[in-house]
């Protein structure tokens, strides 16, 4: 499992939604080939579909071979409802990107036979090829999608009753008045999430340490369902360093030299976006260096061997990463993108590559496109 530590929301907003424009860019979707990505709601996201849609709206990334699963719904309320997960998806990023619409799932928390829509979904999952990338949230119990404490971690998507405290933590979004918030729910399993080919958790604030811990530092249990992903072979938890007071000091550094390791010794260039070493072009180990943690402060924060000291704190130049090469599309209707280096991938906000932030502009009003 690899734990990607950014000083707050925003850095970990901006460098998951630059993770996920990657993955799309570098997988080179085409209608045969889509790439399935599984999604979640709540206030997390936000910022990373913000993002997303930017990145769309400057051409540098198409969802139009995408295919999209919501992670969960609630049951009764109507797809209309503002509060709906279905509104929601479509307020915060289908109405503001080319994902065709008959690639975009959702479950139907009003169906009538429940168990049905259930299996619907996971036959049209499996239909699809499985999902490529699960991009999830948690709950402060530890809940993944909405699989509560207790959940098997063997289960599939289902019907689910929320636990008293997701629905506290929800009345947020219902004026406070947890009578209103829904105690029902339809979300994919636990072992749907296991079973997408890689899985991209987000984890904000200090209100999350206590389940975040229990991710990284104990045991799987089923009382705390995030920590199945520890069973995962391609798993990623980017949290914010609120999210890791609850952590021993020793995890948190362990975690920041293995990111500082790979990027200032082995290279960035030798790194794959999953974070395997692929080749060791220009590795010394004999080498003496000075590390450098590029925080989103950008501040020099340790520094390892004290041996002799490198003039600069970046062993290796921006301009020494390889741009990928871009290959032609195998569809007409494939829309170019560039692929980023991996240096892309290793900044923490937009300026530190684009020499400019999101501007306020981005932020989705509410839109007429939720057909529901
Ligand atoms: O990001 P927030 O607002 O804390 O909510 C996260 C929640 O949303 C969910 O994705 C529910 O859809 C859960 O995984 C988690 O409960």
């Amino acid at each position: 499992m690899r734990l990607i530590i950014r000083e707050d929301p925003k850095a970990v907003a901006y460098y998951t939604a630059n993770y996920v424009r990657q993955r799309i860019n570098e997988f080179k979707p085409t209608r045969k080939r889509p790439f399935v990505l599984g999604l979640p709601t709540g206030s997390t996201p936000v910022e990373v579909y913000w993002h997303l849609v930017d990145f769309f709206k400057r051409g540098e990334v198409s969802f139009r071979n995408v295919i999209t699963f919501s992670m969960d719904e609630y049951v009764g309320l109507p797809r209309s409802h503002p509060e709906s997960y279905c509104s929601f998806m479509y307020r915060h990023l289908y109405d503001h990107i080319d994902l065709r619409p008959e690639n975009i799932h959702m479950l139907d928390g009003n169906a009538d036979d429940l168990a049905a829509e259930c299996q619907r979904y996971e036959d049209k999952i499996k239909e699809v090829g499985g999902i490529e990338l699960f991009l999830g949230g948690i709950g402060p119990d530890g809940h993944i999608a909405f699989n509560e404490p207790g959940s098997s971690l063997e289960s599939v998507t289902r019907v689910k009753t929320l636990a008293y405290e997701t629905v506290l933590a929800n009345a947020r979004f219902f004026g406070g008045d947890v009578n209103k918030v829904p105690k029902l729910a339809l979300t994919v399993g636990v072992g749907t999430v296991r079973a997408a080919r890689e899985v991209l958790l987000i984890i904000t604030g200090a209100h999350k340490a206590v389940a975040l811990a229990k991710c990284i530092e104990e045991g799987v249990n089923h009382m705390w369902t995030v920590s199945v992903i520890q069973l995962h072979p391609s798993a990623m938890v980017v949290c914010d360093e609120d999210a890791t007071l609850e952590l021993h000091v020793k995890t948190v550094r362990y975690f920041k030299s293995i990111e500082q390791v790979q990027e200032q010794l082995i290279g960035r260039q030798n790194i794959s976006l999953k974070g395997s070493i692929s080749r060791l072009s220009g590795y010394d180990p004999g080498q003496t260096y000075r590390v450098a943690v590029q925080q989103s402060t950008g501040d020099v924060a340790s520094e390892l061997d004290t041996g002799e000291e490198s003039d600069d704190d970046n062993v290796y130049d921006d301009d020494e990463y390889p741009e990928e090469e871009e290959e032609e599309e195998e569809e007409g209707d494939v829309q170019k993108m560039a692929v980023s280096s991996s240096a892309d991938m290793l900044a923490s906000s937009p300026s530190e590559i684009n020499g400019a932030s999101l501007n306020g502009s981005l932020a989705p009003a509410a839109t007429a496109g939720n057909p529901f």
